[in-house]
């Protein structure tokens, strides 16, 4: 890639549970534009990455930096208006509403009404709520499920909720995208729509970073990759690279047939 332009800083970043170092010093930098995989056995501290660099969690020590500005002990919205967003291990999507409505709740950090000027129904708070609208049905269109719009969340198929989790992200107009196991429970059909969706956000500007247990995916998309193991940083380099790093070999992928390479799927 030229002209590298550092979007992400992750600087020795530890998360002690009691006892338990879940994450411990681990460091790396994503540029705009980059598909970043964190890959690493169960247990290994992925989500407690994720749950750091957006806020969920506190960390123990060490900073993380976006776009130059530290996001160390900021809120999750904070960290949300800055443009980082995300999508969880689980589902989150709101049973109760329908997709275009699960859309539009992703846009209120972008917004400027608040409780008074909704209750007394300024012209400002209609025109916000139809260029809202618009927003959401332009994000579905994007991840391809806008005939679905008005349709309640619960009845879409399982692959559709994952691209309307995305089409919520990316209503805020974010500048990276975390996504936590975004294949999960997908089947192959559904995971090829979903890698489509993430590589047109990439070829019009997006950033990802994404933990995810399929390899194939891992391998076929991402830029380059971080593989943490008890919580340490044991490898980070391109798909090759991690392929050939003997380390990352025997302590995730398996070296039952180094010979011929590794099975990863
Ligand atoms: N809230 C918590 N309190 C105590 N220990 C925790 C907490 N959250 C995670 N851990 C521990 O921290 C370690 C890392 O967990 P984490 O969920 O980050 O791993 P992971 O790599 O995301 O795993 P998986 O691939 O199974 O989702 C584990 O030992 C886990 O038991």
């Amino acid at each position: 890639m030229t002209n590298k332009e550092l979007i992400l800083s992750v600087e020795n970043l530890t998360k002690v549970f009691g006892g338990v170092v879940a994450v411990d010093n681990v460091s790396f930098t994503i540029n705009k534009g980059e598909i970043f995989a964190v890959i690493g056995p169960n247990g290994a501290g992925k989500t407690t990455l994720f749950n750091m660099i957006t806020g969920v969690l506190p960390s123990s020590s060490g900073n993380v930096y976006f776009q130059g500005n530290r996001l160390t002990r900021k809120k999750p919205y904070q960290i949300a208006q800055a443009g980082v967003t995300r999508t969880f291990q689980n589902l989150e999507v709101f049973d109760n509403m329908t997709v275009i409505e699960n859309v539009m709740t992703g846009a209120h950090i972008t917004m400027k009404t608040n409780i008074l000027t909704a209750g007394l129904r300024l012209p400002t708070v209609v025109n916000e709520e139809v260029q809202t609208m618009e927003r959401a049905l332009q994000c579905l269109e994007d991840v391809g499920i806008a005939e679905f719009a008005y349709e309640m969340a619960d009845k879409l198929p399982y692959g559709n909720q994952r691209l309307l989790e995305i089409a919520r992200a990316a209503i805020s107009k974010p500048r990276l995208i975390l996504l936590d196991e975004p294949m999960a429970g997908l089947n192959a059909e559904e995971s090829r729509q979903l890698v489509d969706v993430i590589l047109k956000m990439r070829a019009d500007g997006m950033t990802f970073l994404f933990v995810e247990h399929d390899m194939e995916t891992v391998m076929s998309i991402s830029d380059r990759i971080v593989v943490v193991d008890n919580g340490v940083k044991i490898g980070e380099g391109t798909p090759e690279e991690i392929y050939q790093n003997p380390q990352v070999v025997a302590a995730y992928l398996g070296d039952d047939d180094e010979e011929e390479g590794v099975a990863y799927a």
